[in-house]
């Protein structure tokens, strides 16, 4: 479990203060996937930076399953890195070493193998994210996608219990940052550790996260489960992102529907209401007709989920004790 308390963080620039964190508070538990979204100079890769201590927070503490990092001497902030790994944007391999050299690199440094013990574990780590037949290549000869492989890796190389990724995926295509996405994801459920992503898409938290927090000016201004925050954000921020992620028309609708008869509903379905023929039965259980104006389908992490802008002739009351006895979560909309 990571706990961030009250961290602020501010910087001088050209003799002004530029605050790049203000009062975080955030609890990041333990072998979850936790995503840190919002827009470039948000405060992003300063928050990220604060949990390995590499940038350090002005004020509060960041405790590491218990132990408070902004308090450790020297040895033992170097005992703590070991255990966080960190995987970067522009991927930061050596480019005269070869693969399987950039990842015992890691290992060179942490001292605790033998070679022969650092030959095996570099072979284990080349076999789990799929570059065995790359071992001997260099940089230049690898992919944007493999390049990232050997930055995570590397990462992993000293077995550590957290992962930091920043913007992992952003320099890559849609379809590598599907694959590495997944690898991430195999990585949390096979090796159980803790990643902590930080992104601008929120398609990537949709992907991957299991919780995420909005930043916005600094400040975390909405976090919770990907489902909550992804299909009913209270902030504009946090609808901002969920909008550029093609969400936009539900969310949105409301407002627009002025010429459409009856009271507007939004029904969101999780998991199994999902496959069911809710919106058939509940129509026909009120006796009156549900009309579709709008909607969107999709999955949150391995959930599918439908959201639907509907139009209700009958009585809203009644509506919503039979969507929520289905599941359906219906809220009435402002027309
Ligand atoms: N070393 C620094 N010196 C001065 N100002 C900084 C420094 N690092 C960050 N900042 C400022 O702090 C604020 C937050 O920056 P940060 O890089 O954390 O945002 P970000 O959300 O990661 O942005 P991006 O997505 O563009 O990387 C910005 O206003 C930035 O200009």
């Amino acid at each position: 479990m990571i706990e961030l308390h009250h961290l602020n963080k501010t910087y001088q620039v050209d003799g002004r203060q530029v605050t790049a964190l203000q009062d975080i508070q955030l609890q990041i538990p333990a072998g979850q996937i936790f995503g840190i979204i919002g827009r470039s100079g948000a405060g992003k890769s300063t928050l990220l930076r604060t949990l390995n201590l590499l940038e350090r927070p002005d004020q509060g503490r960041v405790l590491i399953d218990g132990i408070d990092a902004t308090a450790l001497d020297q040895a033992g902030l170097r005992t703590l890195r070991q255990q966080i790994g960190m995987v970067f944007q522009h991927f930061n391999l050596l480019a005269h070493r070869t693969v399987a050299a950039n990842i015992r690199f890691a290992l060179e440094l942490a001292g605790e193998l033998d070679a022969s013990a650092m030959a095996a574990r570099v072979a284990e780590l080349l076999a789990l994210v799929g570059l065995t037949e790359q071992a001997q290549q260099y940089p230049a000869q690898l992919s944007g996608g493999q390049k990232q492989r050997v930055g995570i890796a590397r990462a992993l190389a000293n077995q550590p219990k957290l992962l930091l990724c920043d913007e992992a995926t952003s320099a890559l295509d849609p379809q590598t940052t599907q694959a590495i996405l997944q690898l991430l994801l195999d990585i949390n459920e096979r090796l159980g550790l803790t990643i902590v992503l930080i992104t601008h898409e929120m398609a990537v938290v949709r992907a991957i996260c299991d919780r995420v927090a909005v930043i916005d000016g600094g400040s975390i201004v909405e976090q919770g489960t990907v489902v909550d925050v992804f299909l009913h954000p209270q902030h504009a921020a946090s609808r901002n992102m969920v909008a550029e992620d093609g969400h936009a028309a539900v969310l949105d609708l409301a407002g627009k529907l002025h010429s459409v008869a009856g009271k507007l509903l939004r029904l969101t379905f999780v998991d199994a209401a999902t496959y069911e023929p809710v919106i058939a039965e509940v129509g026909q259980q009120l006796a009156s007709p549900i009309n579709i104006l709008q909607g969107s389908v999709g999955r949150i992490k391995d959930r599918p989920y439908g959201q639907l802008i509907v139009g209700l002739q009958g009585d809203v009351s009644a509506a919503q004790a039979a969507f929520a006895s289905r599941g359906v979560r219906c809220e009435a909309l402002a027309a």
